[in-house]
């Protein structure tokens, strides 16, 4: 069953952009198959997001791993120096990729495969075997759950063969990476108690009352799995041009559709742009994200079953790893799909 959850209108802003309440499509996987299936296709088409609930992860283990996490961003920086700099993967302070982006954050990144794990896990603790062991309990919790989930949606699109999408990332190639953020405590410089009691402060991006943690952007794999902490700021831009804050629940897992998904599907979901903007916490926010990839040498095409057969297709097939050499290549806000289009496509 899909609840909505209201959440009240918040900040005015000036920005040309607007800000608005929403309501969080959520799945219940503990729902009727069906139900839950034509759900998810409905989200995936709407908004490109939605949050799972009765998700079959274990608690223990996201505990764990948020442990591991906190451990780690909480050593001196010239401890966590040496797991860097992200190239792309190790630990990051305030650059995001290679083409000058920047966030206040910083970040581990890491490939989501046990044997790049573990030889990295000692970057990472004193206890390296723990580290590895924890990451991998979390990484392959994570990674059912996206099989789940695209076994779902090939059931929601009457796809006879409904691990069509799963295979992909459930293939030992695959090359799935794991992100954990950590945003500092950010307080507003002058706050007006009134304002803050009325939440009537601007919330656009960089204003005196707020600050970009993580840019504007799609992620460019084909789904990404997020648990945060209880820390605000993750914010999702609607197909009808507003941008709205998701309110943080640290015991269940939002879902993006990514850039892959949307070219596996023929534009039928689009990928989610969002960001992080921090706005008054005494606390940090802390974010782990699985992004769920094929093989670089996996072919991304929509399968027959997803067009009409009056559809033509709007991106011409390409190899997961060409994607991601665009990807690489592009600022984090651009949009990278636009290079696969199909020169027929306007
Ligand atoms: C600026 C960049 C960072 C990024 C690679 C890119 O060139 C453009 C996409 C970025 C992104 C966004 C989603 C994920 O966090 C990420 C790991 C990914 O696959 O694409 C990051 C990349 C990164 O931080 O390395
Ligand atoms: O930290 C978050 O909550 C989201 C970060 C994000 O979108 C990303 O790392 O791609
Ligand atoms: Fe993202």
């Amino acid at each position: 069953m899909v609840v909505a959850t209201p959440t009240p209108l918040l900040r005015r802003s000036n920005n040309k952009k607007k800000t608005a309440a929403f309501g969080v499509p959520i799945i219940d996987l503990s729902d009727d198959k069906s139900i839950a299936s034509e759900m998810i296709v409905k989200a995936c088409e709407d908004y490109g997001f939605f949050k799972v609930v009765n998700h079959g992860v274990p608690k223990k283990v996201i505990a764990r791993m948020e442990r591991e996490a906190a451990d780690f961003f909480s050593r001196p920086i010239s401890e966590k120096g040496r797991a860097g700099p992200a190239a792309p993967f190790g630990y990051g302070s305030k650059n995001i990729g290679f083409n000058g982006d920047k966030g206040d954050l910083e970040y581990i990144l890491l490939e989501a495969n046990p044997l790049s794990l573990s030889q990295r896990a000692k970057n990472f603790s004193n206890d390296p075997s723990t580290f590895s062991s924890v990451t991998n309990d979390y990484v392959s919790g994570v990674r059912k759950l996206s099989c789940d989930i695209l076994e779902l949606v090939a059931e929601g699109l009457w796809i006879e063969d409904n691990s069509i999408f799963s295979k992909l990332i459930s293939n030992s190639h695959n090359d799935s990476c794991f992100r954990v953020n950590h945003y500092p405590p950010f307080i507003a410089p002058n706050n007006d108690e009134d304002e803050l009691n009325n939440n009537h402060w601007d919330l656009s991006p960089n204003s005196s009352k707020s600050k970009v943690g993580f840019g504007e952007h799609t992620d460019p794999q084909i789904l990404t799995i997020l648990r945060s902490n209880d820390v605000s700021g993750l914010q999702i831009y609607t197909h009808d041009g507003f941008w709205i804050p998701v309110p943080p629940d640290p015991n269940e897992f939002f879902v993006f559709v990514g850039d892959s998904f949307q070219a596996l599907t023929n534009g039928r979901f689009t990928s989610v742009r969002h960001r992080v903007v921090s706005i008054n916490s005494w606390k940090s926010r802390m974010s782990m994200m699985y992004f769920a990839a094929p093989a670089l040498d996996a072919w991304i095409s929509a399968p027959p079953q997803i067009n009409n057969i009056s559809t033509s297709n709007i991106y011409r097939p390409f190899k997961w790893g060409d994607f991601k050499q665009i990807v690489y290549s592009l600022r984090l806000a651009d949009s990278r799909l636009d290079y696969f289009k199909n020169h027929t496509q306007s």
